[in-house]
This record gives C-alpha cells, structure tokens and sequence, in this order.
C-alpha cells in the first residue's frame, strides 16, 4: 500500500476526505493556498492507483498552459510514470482538441487556424471598412468585446435577439459579417474554440456519448473563474450522472469582466442536490501575518461564502508598505530590496513583481536590465504576439491554408513588395463579389487582366513566393521550414533594415522562433497533425503566456490577473493607488471594487514569507502624469500587521513647490524624481532640490554611491526621465 502512503501522508483530514471521496459531485470550497490544487493533483493519483481508473478516463481543466503543464508534471511525480493519453489543459486547449479531433462534424476544414485577439481586431476593422462603417462612430474594440461576450453567452449572431436599439442592430450586423467572414477564411477566434466544441457535443449525440462513457472523471480547478459556456461544457461532458470534482474559491474570482461568473459555484450546488462539499480551512502557504492581512481585506467585500483561513506556520515578519515619490522611485525600491534578498542567499525564482496593468512593467523591466539581473515578463511581453513573429507566423499559415485572410492581409506588402492600398481595395472587392477567399480573388484577379500590369505583376510574384516557399520548404523539418521562411520572405532583411536596438531585438526574436520551432515538441495525443500545423496552434494559443524556457532562473513580472495560482517567497504588489488599483473603470461601481479587492487578495495571498506594498505619489502612465492617492485597501489591512517605510528623504509634492526652485526646473529638466546621470556616479534620482540659477543644488540618490548632494552648474548632470 506504498502508493497510497504517497497520496495520503501529504494531506491533512480534510484534504484526505476529498480526495478520497467515493464518486459523488464534489465541490472544494476553500480560500487561497490551503491546497485546493493539490488536492485536485492528488485526487488524480487516487483514481488511478487506488480505484484504478485509466489516464484514458480523466479530464483535468486547468486556468493556464502553466499550470497544466505542472500539474501534468505532479501527478507523473505521484504515480512514478506517464500520464500519457490523459487530458490536462485549459479550457482553449482542450476545446482545440476537441474541434482537430472532429473538425468535419464541428463544420471546421482540416488546417483551421486560429485567430488571436489581435487578428480580430484588425477582421473587425476591415468589416467595418467593407460595411462603410465608420469605426470612429463604431469602435472596432466594443464591437469585438460585444461579438465575444455574446459567444461567451453561448449565442451566435442568430440568436441574440434582434432589438429596438439601433447601437445593437449595428453591433449584430457586424457580428453575422464577422461569423462569415471566420468561416470563408477558415479561423477560428478564441471564444469560437469554446462555442464551437460545446455545439460539437450538444448536436453529435454519438461524439457526445463517446465522451461521456471515456471522461467519467473531470477535475476542474479555479472554477470561480469559469463563464457559462465552460460551465455549459463541463456539464454536458460529465452528463447527467457524471460526478464533477469542482474546485475554487469565490474569493478569488477575478474575471467578472471577461463573463466569469461566480454564481456558477452555486449553480453546481443547485444542480448536483447529491454533491458533497469539503472545506479546506488551514492555510500552508503565508507567514501568520501575511494572512491575517489578506483575510482582513476581503472580510470588506459583501456576498462572500464565507470562509476562516488559519496557519499553524510562524507569524513572519510584517508586511512592508513603501510611499514612493514616483514610480522611478517604487522601482528602485522594489529592486534594490530584491537585491539585498538576493544578497542574503535568495533564488530570483522566489520573487516576483505584481502590477494591475502590463505598461506598469516597463520601468522595472528598465532597471532591472540595467542591474543586469535577469527577468522574465510572464503574459506581458507575449512572444508569439510581437509584429515579426507574427508577421513570420503569418506566412506560414498563408502556406499552411491559403484562405485564411487574416493572414494574407498581414503580410501581402511585408515586405513592401510594391502591392498597394489601392490593389488591396480591389482584391477585397473582388473577393466580395465572389465570395471567396482574397487569395483565390487574388488569383482571379491577375488572371482577369482587369488591374494594371505593376499591380497584377506584383500581386502574382506575391502568389509565387508562396507557392514556392511551400513547396520548397516541403519536405524540410519544422525549424527548417521556418527558417526558410523567414529567410526567403525578406522578413529577416526587412527587420535589419531598422536601427538601433529594436531591430537588433526583432532579429533576435526571429531567430528565437527558429528555436521555438526546434524545441517544440508535438502534443503526443495531436501527432496526427502536420507538425506545421500543430506548431501554429500552439503558437497561437501560448500566446497569451510569455516564453518559458529558462524560467526558473529568472525574477518573474506579471499581472495580478496572471499570478493566480502561484506562489513565490517574496512577492512585491505595487502601484498601489486609487485609480491605478482598484482600477479608475471600477471605483464608481460597487461590484466593481468588489472584484479589485479580490485582485488585490489574489495578489496578497501569492506571498509565502515576505509581501510588499508600494505605492507612488506621483505617477507617469500611458505618457501623462498622474498624483495618486493611497489605494483604499491599504487602509482596509490592520496597521499592526504593517511596517511603513517612509521615502529615504521625505519631500513634499512639487505641485506645492511652484515659485520655489522647482518653477525654473523644468529649463534643465532635473526635477524632483527625475533621473539623471553624472559622469562619475552614474545613474540616481532627484529626491530633493535648492535654489535657482547658478547655486542651485540638487540631492541624488545614486544607485551605486548612495544620495549627494550637487550644484547643478558643475555636477553637470544629465537627464534620462
Ligand atoms: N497538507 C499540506 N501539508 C503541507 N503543505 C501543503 C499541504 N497542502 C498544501 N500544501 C502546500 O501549500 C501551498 C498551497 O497549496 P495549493 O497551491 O494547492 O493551494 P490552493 O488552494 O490551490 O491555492 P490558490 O487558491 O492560490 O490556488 C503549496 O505550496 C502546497 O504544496
Ligand atoms: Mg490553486
């Protein structure tokens, strides 16, 4: 009975009553990191070596390719082996699986790409065009939010119900154009992965029976976060005598705005009379303090379950709660902390660097670069999201399916290749009046002779380059094909024809995804895909995660929204100011600060051993400058549990300063805050300033020597903000 040992000697009472639960719905209801996750791990390993259930038989649904990954990877731990053909994803992953397994039935071709957030954005842009609508009056971005919300919903353009209000019949309108125009190019969005495998099952009773009989067993983590055609998906999988293993945490429901909804939590109790509930109450991963400090916080929020988290862990240190001056300062803060953590024997891997929105990272990205520790920004800087990866990704898809559209309106002058807007605009029209793909209008249109001899000649070595780039580059492996491609399209030239450091990083990035192609191993279970083919969708569905090699050597940037789920030792969560966090689209609604505060517990409870809260008097975003006011959770955290650091040199808003020294500073651009560099010091922050004209002084905090103070007239001091 060694095997059961293992799974049961990690677990305390209440974990060991889920996991070994006989087959009834279960519901863990518990707050974060009392093990909701490795319950779910060990449930799995439960089933197998303990009720002897096959991978064949489980279903595992998971938030991120991450956590999908390391949970695959916990469970082989468990078992001493292969998973194998069992199903761990997230919900994208495996509805794609579903819809390649079954594309005929789903009414999907064989090589459907899928479109990313991006490539929507610009179909949408282009209907609007096509519909001569203006997308001034009709924002491209609302109707997009519009056409997936519905599909969230469950709804296709048919079904949402035709209304009085104008607005609405535009934004339908669009929708049915842009429901034909996925279908004549052959794509697939995000939200149509979803939909589209839920109509796969509900309509194919024998598809539908073959998965019910084969997933007797599907685990759901993070189900808070669930919307309602993945709750309507689990359901209809698991069946009517399935017994869904659910587990969340209302607390930690983030993703109201993107349709999640929480009631599903209540829903599954409601649907399931039978369904068992296990509530995990001890905490395993926060200091005493860190904990009593997030339980604080939501203990605001109304609607809650209810739950009492606990530690029997020691009480740690307090939480550090830091005033910048401005966000230069939060940074340098934040970093030189970390390096004192590092210092003190810490691994970069333990730390991480919260913020509410992704622009929030480029100043520490900065100096972290110019500290030269490495770093990794996790579902900010995506990868397969930059313009020449997609433009790269773009070509091969050309030559992967040549209607997908998107793809041909990417790349068609990329380089300029002496096809213009105008051409464009006829290929379109052409391609309006017969239906058709803009490739096959394309075609027609040089055969046709009815555009000028530069166009049509233009347009064909377009059609040429792909032909022959496809077919040489046929029977070349996948990173050799990619190469070719890259090489061969002028893509590579193209980029180097740019200065500076940008360039240098887009070649870089190029080459990059030749070793993507090369490292990329194949879902075992997808093989029967052309390997270009199966690189492209999981190119396209990582996007949303960042890279991942060389991850553990690195000090992690992320959103709160992708933190949830982990942990780290030391977490940093800045920016902590109203308008900024909660955020400025949230603070006139109720339900609205609801869900930041939840945020912002998602944030707090990823800390294990230390957790900083920063925020900056004055901060510059998107270009302006903004004076920040406290966030009001700061207040919400008991002050015995916090440990305030005021700025190394307490000033006083330069707003107040006008007439002082201050008035004239901008002449020099040294104010307070800015950064500069001196020859001999290096480069510091203006943390104070004295005077005018040729004795004004200056006090910098430099990173290396620590704060002077300077005449201005000599130090000769230059500015970098
Ligand atoms: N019984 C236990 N004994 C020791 N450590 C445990 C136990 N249960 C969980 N842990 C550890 O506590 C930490 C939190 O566990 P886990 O990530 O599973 O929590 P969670 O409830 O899923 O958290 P979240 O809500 O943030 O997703 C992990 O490091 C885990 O290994
Ligand atoms: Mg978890």
């Amino acid at each position: 009975m060694d095997d059961v040992t293992a799974i049961l000697d990690p677990l305390n009472d209440a974990q060991r009553e889920a996991v070994t639960a006989p087959a009834v719905p279960m519901l863990v209801l518990a707050g974060a990191g009392s093990g909701k996750t490795r319950v779910l791990v060990h449930r799995i390993a439960w089933l197998m070596q303990v009720e002897g259930v096959t991978p064949f038989g489980i279903m595992a649904v998971t938030f991120t390719n991450k956590a999908a990954g390391e949970m695959r990877g916990r469970i082989e731990q468990l078992i001493g082996g292969p998973a194998g053909s069992m199903w761990v994803g997230t919900f994208h992953g495996l509805a794609h699986r579903l819809l390649r397994l079954h594309c005929r039935e789903a009414g999907l071709r064989e090589g459907f790409q899928i479109l990313d957030a991006e490539d929507q954005h610009r179909m949408i842009k282009r209907l609007l065009r096509a519909m001569e609508m203006d997308d001034g009056r009709w924002p491209p971005r609302q109707i997009q939010w519009f056409i997936n919300a519905r599909k969230d919903e469950g709804l296709r353009a048919r079904h949402v119900a035709d209304n009085d209000d104008p607005v609405q019949r535009q934004f339908i309108r669009v929708y049915h154009a842009y429901e034909e125009a996925c279908e004549r190019a052959g794509v697939v969005d995000f939200a149509e992965l979803l939909l589209r495998a839920h109509e796969l099952l509900r309509d194919n009773e024998s598809i539908l029976r073959h998965y019910q009989q084969r997933f007797r067993h599907v685990l759901v983590d993070e189900f808070q976060d669930t919307n309602a055609i993945q709750y309507a998906w689990i359901r209809l999988i698991a069946g009517k005598d399935g017994c869904p293993f659910i587990v969340g945490d209302d607390d930690q429901s983030i993703y109201g705005w993107r349709g999640a909804k929480v009631e599903n939590l209540q829903r599954f109790q409601n649907e399931h009379p039978e369904h068992r509930v296990v509530r995990l109450e001890q905490n395993y991963r926060s200091t005493g303090t860190i904990l009593r400090a997030a339980n604080a916080l939501i203990t605001h929020n109304n609607d809650r379950l209810g739950k009492n988290l606990w530690t029997d862990g020691e009480e740690g240190e307090p939480v550090t709660l830091y005033a910048a001056y401005n966000e230069r300062d939060e940074a340098q803060y934040v970093v030189e902390s970390l390096r004192q953590y590092l210092r003190d024997g810490g691994a970069r891997s333990d730390i991480a660097i919260l913020y509410r929105s992704n622009a929030q990272s480029r100043v520490f990205e900065e100096l972290l670069m110019a500290e030269a520790i490495p770093y990794r920004v996790y579902g900010g800087l995506r990868f397969f999201e930059r313009q020449e990866i997609k433009d790269a990704l773009a070509y091969l898809r050309l030559m992967a399916n040549r209607d997908d559209d998107p793809s041909f309106e990417r790349v068609v002058n990329v380089p300029t290749r002496g096809v213009g807007q105008r051409t464009v605009e006829q290929v379109r029209a052409q391609a309006r009046a017969d239906g058709s793909s803009l490739w096959k209008a394309a075609g027609e249109l040089v055969n046709s002779g009815r555009i000028s001899a530069r166009a049509g000649s233009a347009l064909t070595r377009f059609i040429d380059l792909i032909n022959r780039m496809a077919e040489d580059s046929a029977d070349l492996d996948l990173h050799e094909q990619v190469d070719h491609v890259i090489q061969v399209s002028g893509l590579y030239e193209h980029y180097g024809k740019e200065k500076g450091e940008k360039a240098d990083a887009r070649l870089e990035n190029l080459d990059e995804l030749v070793s993507a192609a090369q490292a990329y191993e194949p879902d075992p279970l997808e093989d029967e895909l052309p390997p270009l083919a199966s690189f492209l969708s999981h190119a396209a569905l990582e996007a949303g995660e960042g890279q991942s090699d060389a991850w553990e050597e690195c000090v992690q940037l992320m959103t709160l929204h992708s933190a949830k789920g982990l942990e780290f030792p030391l977490v940093f969560l800045t920016g902590l100011e109203d308008g900024l966090f909660p955020h400025q689209r949230s603070i006139q609604d109720p339900d609205g600060i609801q869900e930041e505060r939840r945020l912002c517990y998602v944030g707090m409870t990823r800390a294990m051993r230390h957790l900083y809260l920063s925020y900056a008097e004055s901060r510059r975003l998107h270009g302006s400058e903004t004076y920040g006011v406290p966030s009001r959770f700061l207040a919400e955290i008991p002050a015995d549990c916090l440990h305030e650091v005021r700025p190394r040199v307490q000033v006083s808003r330069p707003a107040t300063l006008t007439g002082g020294g201050l008035a004239q500073a901008p002449v020099d651009g040294i104010t307070l805050g800015s950064r500069v560099h001196h020859a001999a010091f290096g480069e510091g922050i203006v943390l104070n300033r004295e005077g005018d004209g040729p004795q004004a002084r200056v006090q910098v905090n430099f990173e290396g020597v620590g704060s002077k103070w300077l005449v201005l007239a000599y130090a000769k001091l230059e500015s970098l903000s």
